[in-house]
């Protein structure tokens, strides 16, 4: 591994700058590679382009490469697997990105199958499986990698698949070749079938108490991927049952919080009013992200076009604790969560605001930004939540101030295998303990009288 070289003092950001350990004082071990600060954003900058400062990348990233991004320590635990993260949540939003346009513009529908369970699964979903199980096998070793994921290859390898089976190799050849522009190694020559299903397959980690497991929801809200509504890519990293980790990729949720409002098809709605301009922060998504204890998240903007500037702001949950002021967030579905139940809820704690019905771990990422205050979710009896539907919101919220449990006031386990074994009734993630506790009562008064 290689550390930086030393970008010159009078180009770190000022003392006012909120990212504390960034400031120049311990910038020698920073592998945030400041290359400037933006004076109007005041956010600090990396250079992606052809740059003389330039900074040097892990050893088996692309050399030539100079994608440079993630404010942590080089020798701070788990520095080098944000980094890897951060950077495969990337390359899967850019994926993700090109299959939906081609989803819901070229209503390319035959690359979208059905589940046992009538749930929709695209190329993407696949792809993006792929593409992370590759990227971390080459960061870390086959053989020191290990992965809870959604998809298996059982649908793919099937006769009758075989021309989406061929359409998630190109996909992943495609956006393994320009990977390089996140600093990573493409491979030498194009991934074969075969290696392309074995790195979906090699997802097959069972997680549990002990050990180290990554967590990856490909696509999560893939229902609101193939409507060109919100979806996000989740991939989190889990260490004797902790999660340490946490890399939400929301390739629909710009950084103004107003876009989620455009719901059933913001995108495509806003797509043909006007393309959105691809540079810009505000038109395009983010990545969020965060490491346990560290008492911070960040986000980023989602690369596109040329832009070949980064950076990243800290994000906090808000402040609001009055719940006629607050907003809640939950699923679309009412399969996947009782409207009922919350409707209830809400009246009882004093909530006024429209609920904000967003697809997928989108609502956590909502919760981190400060954009709502509350999440909830309470789905059907019987239904088991998986790991990999809440690993990494779980920590980006934590690390931004807010507090995330079951029912009964009890953090997610992520200790007992793929699924979030003994959760009391349901989920719910706050920005502030004041609101959480007045659920949690409105919950406990409400739930015998429910028929949930
Ligand atoms: N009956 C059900 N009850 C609760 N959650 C469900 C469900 N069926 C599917 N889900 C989960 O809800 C996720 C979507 O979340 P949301 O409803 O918040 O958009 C799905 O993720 P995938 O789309 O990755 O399968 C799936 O894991
Ligand atoms: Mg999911």
């Amino acid at each position: 591994m290689t550390l930086l070289r030393l970008i010159s003092g009078n180009k770190f950001p000022p003392p006012s700058f909120p990212i504390n350990h960034t400031t120049p004082n311990n910038s020698l071990k920073s592998h945030f590679r400041f290359l400037n600060y933006c004076p109007k954003s005041r956010t600090p900058i990396c250079c992606i382009s052809n740059c003389d400062q330039k900074t040097q990348s892990f050893d088996e990233m692309d050399k030539d490469s100079k994608w440079v991004s993630i404010e942590s320590d080089v020798d701070e635990e788990y520095a080098r697997e944000l980094e890897v993260a951060v950077k495969a949540v990337h390359v899967a939003c850019l994926l993700c990105q090109k299959v939906q346009e081609r989803l819901v513009f070229d209503g390319d529908g035959e690359n979208v199958q059905s589940k046992d369970d009538n749930s929709p699964v695209t190329i993407a979903d696949w792809s993006v499986q792929a593409t992370v199980s590759w990227i971390l096998s080459q960061a870390f070793g086959t053989e020191n990698v290990s992965i809870v994921a959604e998809e298996d290859i059982e649908s793919l390898s099937k006769t009758d698949a075989t021309s989406i089976l061929s359409s998630v190799v190109k996909t992943v050849n495609d956006s393994l070749s320009s990977a390089s522009r996140f600093g990573i190694k493409p491979p030498v020559t194009n991934l074969e079938t075969t290696q392309v299903l074995e790195a979906i397959s090699r997802c097959n980690s069972n997680g549990g108490p002990t050990g180290r497991f990554w967590v990856l929801d490909p696509v999560d809200g893939t229902l609101g991927f193939v409507r060109g509504d919100q979806y996000a890519i989740a991939l989190a990293l889990v260490e004797n049952g902790e999660v340490v980790l946490g890399v939400l990729g929301c390739p629909n949720y710009p950084m103004n919080k107003e876009w989620l409002n455009y719901q059933n098809g913001y995108r495509r709605i806003l797509s043909r009013l006007a393309k959105p301009d691809s540079a810009s922060w505000d038109g395009n998504g983010c990545v969020l992200y965060a490491k346990r204890g560290s008492k911070k998240a960040w986000m980023q903007p989602l690369l596109s076009g040329d832009n070949s500037v980064i950076s990243a702001r800290p994000i906090k949950v808000s402040a609001i604790d009055n719940p006629v002021l607050a907003t809640f967030c939950e699923p679309v579905e009412k399969a996947n969560s009782s409207h009922l139940f919350t409707q209830g809820l809400a009246h009882s704690v004093g909530l006024r605001n429209q609920p904000l019905r967003v697809y997928s771990m989108v609502k956590y990422a909502a919760i981190a930004r400060g954009d709502a205050e509350i999440f909830m979710k309470f789905a059907r009896a019987g239904y088991k939540e998986k790991i990999w539907d809440h690993a990494a919101g779980v920590v980006i919220i934590e690390e931004a101030g807010g507090i995330v449990t079951d029912a009964g006031g009890r953090r997610l386990d992520f200790s007992k295998g793929v699924y979030l074994q003994g959760l009391d009734r349901g989920i719910i993630a706050c920005a502030g303990a004041s609101l959480h506790e007045k659920i949690m009562s409105a919950v406990d008064a409400s739930w015998n009288s429910s028929s949930l």
